[in-house]
C-alpha cells in the first residue's frame, strides 16, 4: 500500500459451493483500490458481484463462500482478521449504508431508542448526552421536527427520511470508508437527488473515503471521481466519468453507457422540474 492508499483489494476470488457440492466462480480475480478522501464508484447490472465483492472484503460472507486474495485497511489484511476484529471495524471504521433503510431499523422500537443503541457500544456517554446526540444528528441531516421523529417508529417516516438518518448514522461514527451499495434505489427520483447532494456535502466537508455501489450511471456521476465497471465477476473498466463516458473500449461498458444515458437525459429532466417546483 502506498500512502495515497486507505483499502487496496488484491486478487479477490469468491466462490460458492452449490448444493451438488459443485463450486462456482462469482468473483473472478479483481484488483483495485480505493485512495484517502476519494469516492470510488462501483457501477455495474445485477449479478455482476458489486456486492459480493464488498460483503467478501467486510467478512460478511458464510461458509457456503470460499475467499480468496487480500484486502489491505491501513497495511492490515482483512482475510486474515478474526470475526470480532471485522465485527469492531465494521461499526469504527468502516461504515456501510445498505439499499432499503428499512432493514436497518427494528419495527418494534423508537428511532431514539435505535440511534442511541448504535453509539451505547462505542462510546461511553450518558443518557442525556446519547439524547442529545441523536438531535444534533437530525439536525445535520436537516429532519426537521426532530424531537418528534426521535418518537417515532421506522413505518412511521418516509423511505427518504430513514435513508438520511442511515447516512447520519454511518456518519456520526466518524468512519475512515462508508460504504454505500445502492442506497437511492429504494427512493424516488426527487429524495435521490436530496440524498445524492448529502453524500456531495459528506465528500466536500468531510474527506470520507466512499465506494459507492449502483447500477445507475447517473447516480454516481456526481460524487464519483473513479468508477470501476463490473461484469460476471470481472473488473472490466476502471476509470473517471469522463474516461467511462467517451473512452471506454470495454464493448459492455459501452453498452451500459448507451443505454444508461437515455435514462440519465430523462432523469436531468425530472430533477431540473423538481428544482423548481
Ligand atoms: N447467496 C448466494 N448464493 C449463491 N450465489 C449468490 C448468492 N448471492 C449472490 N449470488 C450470485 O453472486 C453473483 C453476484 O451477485 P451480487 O449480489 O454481488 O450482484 P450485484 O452486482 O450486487 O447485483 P444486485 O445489485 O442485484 O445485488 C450473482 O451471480 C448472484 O447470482
Amino acid at each position: 500500500m502506498n500512502d495515497k492508499e486507505i483499502l487496496r483489494v488484491k486478487n479477490l476470488v469468491v466462490d460458492v459451493k452449490g448444493k451438488n457440492g459443485k463450486r462456482s466462480e462469482i468473483i473472478k480475480n479483481i484488483s483495485f483500490e480505493l485512495n484517502k478522501g476519494e469516492c470510488l464508484g462501483i457501477l455495474g447490472e445485477s449479478g455482476s458481484g458489486k456486492s459480493m465483492s464488498m460483503k467478501a472484503i467486510l467478512g460478511l460472507l458464510d461458509s457456503h463462500f470460499i475467499i480468496r486474495g487480500s484486502a489491505y485497511y491501513k497495511n492490515m489484511d482483512l482475510m486474515l482478521e478474526t470475526p470480532e476484529k471485522l465485527r469492531s471495524y465494521r461499526g469504527n471504521d468502516i461504515a456501510v449504508i445498505l439499499q432499503n433503510p428499512m432493514t436497518c431499523f427494528d419495527p418494534l422500537f423508537r428511532m431514539e431508542d435505535q440511534m442511541k443503541e448504535t453509539w451505547q457500544s462505542h462510546l461511553n456517554l450518558s443518557k442525556r448526552e446519547l439524547h442529545e446526540k441523536a438531535l444534533s444528528v437530525l439536525r445535520t441531516m436537516q429532519i426537521p421536527n426532530e424531537r418528534d421523529v426521535l418518537r417515532k417508529y421506522p413505518h412511521q417516516l418516509s423511505g427518504g427520511m430513514l435513508q438520511r438518518i442511515t447516512i447520519g448514522l454511518a456518519l456520526s461514527m466518524e468512519p475512515e470508508i462508508l460504504i454505500a451499495d445502492e442506497p437511492t434505489s429504494s427512493i424516488d427520483a426527487i429524495t435521490q437527488f436530496e440524498i445524492m447532494k448529502e453524500f456531495q456535502k459528506i465528500k466536500e466537508k468531510c474527506g470520507t473515503s466512499m465506494i459507492f455501489i449502483t447500477h445507475d450511471l447517473s447516480v454516481i456521476s456526481q460524487v464519483a471521481d473513479r468508477i470501476l465497471v463490473m461484469n460476471q465477476g470481472e473488473i472490466v473498466d476502471m476509470g473517471d466519468f469522463k474516461h467511462i463516458t467517451t473512452k471506454a473500449q470495454d464493448e459492455y461498458t459501452r453498452h451500459l453507457v448507451r443505454s444508461k444515458m437515455m435514462v440519465m437525459r430523462q432523469y436531468n429532466q425530472v430533477l431540473q422540474k423538481g428544482e423548481t417546483l
